[in-house]
């Protein structure tokens, strides 16, 4: 039996540094800024043979009903078998501002103990210790989260095993969130299945995309900029196939999160590289940016497929929507094989399409060529357009076969080949990219020169 654990607790208590040192990953970010979580955050912690998942929750605020992120902190309250509430000790009322998220924990009969994450000024015989027992609250740890290293006493003092039997009892009729069942996938497992990411500026939709083809409100949407602060995965199925779909962060340029972002950034173009599909989503009310031109070129250089969502359609006219066509059409007229997709995410309006978009572009990545049709649209690419003469000789591209999958490569043999000029290898990428219907994807050329014989 997985024992599900919740960390909540107010604004900067310590809630992400915990879940940090309880799962030995540094999953979580942490940062300085009160209120950076905004998502729920799950983490598979095995402990002497015993798997434990802990949830790394947003700021509670029980008081302000609301709140955008109460939501996230309940619904982990609610799936948990045990709740770690994080109290940062600064002050002598500093447990007075929790009474309310104390009393909701007792009223919900839910197994609860409190993490003081201690400062150098905490003396334990004031009688702080003393209001503590007098609010009932008997299960208590005492941690100074930032010179102690010693968490494995909350495994052993709160979380041990002679404890599990009546978790089990106290959480019979809990719901399991997806990304619990998620979790108990290994890594392996979800390897198996196509990744789908969604990538874009801060508030372009990703979130309200990834929970429109989710049909669920797994992951948060705020209308303020940058609320996804990190990756977040989900198994969607339909009656044919799984996907991974995964939510990344939208790259945030402010000068105070600076540190926050080189963490951010770089969680998000990692996962880029390991993607099989990718969704850029545009803001229709926006246009398209730099920043989407920045994701659209890395996503290019790491040959991963590409599908563009311009979202919002609800919020702009038929006149707009041609126009914002066209930009987008003229920025990347380059890149042809790219399907453009209008949607309205909140409105579930084009999404079926995107998810045709999806497979048909998967699928896609999956053919197969054979050398036989690769040199037939060698030679007609040639008689289109001839090579050009390269110090009095003419390139001669002889054939052309299949060097690799995902991306595609193809090789082509030939004479003066390698020093073929940059317009002309776009012109035979474009060739190849055309005959051989492919979507979403661009593909890679690679030469072999065999020995010219009238070079003696
Ligand atoms: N009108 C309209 N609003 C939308 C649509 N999709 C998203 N929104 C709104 O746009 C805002 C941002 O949406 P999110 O889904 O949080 O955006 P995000 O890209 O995940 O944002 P970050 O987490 O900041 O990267 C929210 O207020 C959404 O309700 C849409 O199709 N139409």
């Amino acid at each position: 039996m997985n024992l599900i654990v919740s960390i909540i607790g107010k604004q900067n208590s310590g809630k992400s540094t915990l879940f940090n040192k309880l799962t030995k990953k540094r999953r979580a970010l942490v940062s300085k800024d009160p209120g950076f979580t905004s998502d729920r955050q799950y983490l598979l912690r095995i402990w002497k043979k015993r798997k434990f998942i802990f949830i790394d929750t947003p700021s509670i605020y029980l008081i302000n009903k609301k709140s955008k992120f109460n939501n996230q902190s309940i619904i982990a309250i609610e799936e948990s078998h045990v709740i770690l509430l994080v109290i940062r000790y600064e002050s002598y009322g500093s447990l007075d501002n929790h009474l309310s998220i104390i009393a909701f924990l007792k009223r919900n009969k839910k197994n609860f103990f409190v993490i003081l994450n201690l400062d150098d000024n905490f003396n334990k015989n004031y009688n702080f210790t003393d209001k503590i027992y007098f609010l009932g609250i008997d299960k208590i740890c005492y941690l100074n989260f930032l010179k102690e290293n010693n968490f494995k006493k909350i495994f052993k003092n709160i979380l041990y095993p002679e404890h599990l039997s009546s978790f089990k009892e106290s959480n019979k009729n809990n719901k399991v969130s997806s990304a619990i069942k998620n979790l108990t996938l290994n890594k392996i497992e979800m390897d198996k299945y196509p990744k789908i990411a969604i990538i874009g500026r801060p508030n372009s939709g990703k979130s309200t995309l990834m929970n429109c083809i989710l049909r669920q409100n797994r992951s948060t949407v705020s209308n303020s900029p940058g609320t996804t602060k990190d990756v977040l995965y989900s198994l969607y199925s339909n009656k044919e196939k799984t996907y991974l779909f995964i939510d990344t962060a939208g790259l945030v340029k402010k000068k105070n999160f600076v540190h926050i972002n080189k963490s951010v950034i770089k969680n998000t173009l990692n996962v880029i590289k390991k993607i099989d599909v990718s969704i850029l989503v545009i803001d229709s009310c926006v246009g398209i940016t730099k920043q989407d031109l920045f994701f659209l070129n890395y996503i290019l250089k790491y040959n991963k497929s590409l599908i563009i969502a311009v979202n919002k359609l609800d919020l702009i006219s038929k006149k707009n929507k041609k126009e914002i066509k066209e930009k987008i059409i003229k920025k990347i007229s380059f890149f042809k094989f790219i399907k453009i997709h209008f949607i309205s995410a909140i409105c579930s309006f084009g999404i079926n399409n995107l998810l045709y978009s999806i497979k048909a572009t998967y699928k896609n990545k999956l053919l197969k060529f054979e050398t036989s049709k690769l040199t037939r649209i060698l030679r007609k690419a040639t008689f289109n357009n001839q090579p050009p003469m390269l110090n009095g000789i003419r390139s001669k591209l002889k054939y052309a076969h299949p060097g690799g999958y995902n991306p595609l490569v193809i090789v082509i043999h030939g004479i003066k080949v390698i020093s073929l000029p940059k317009n002309y290898i776009s012109y035979l990428k474009k060739f190849f990219i055309k005959e051989l219907n492919i979507i979403g994807t661009s593909l890679k050329i690679k030469f072999i020169s065999s020995i010219n014989p009238y070079s003696k």
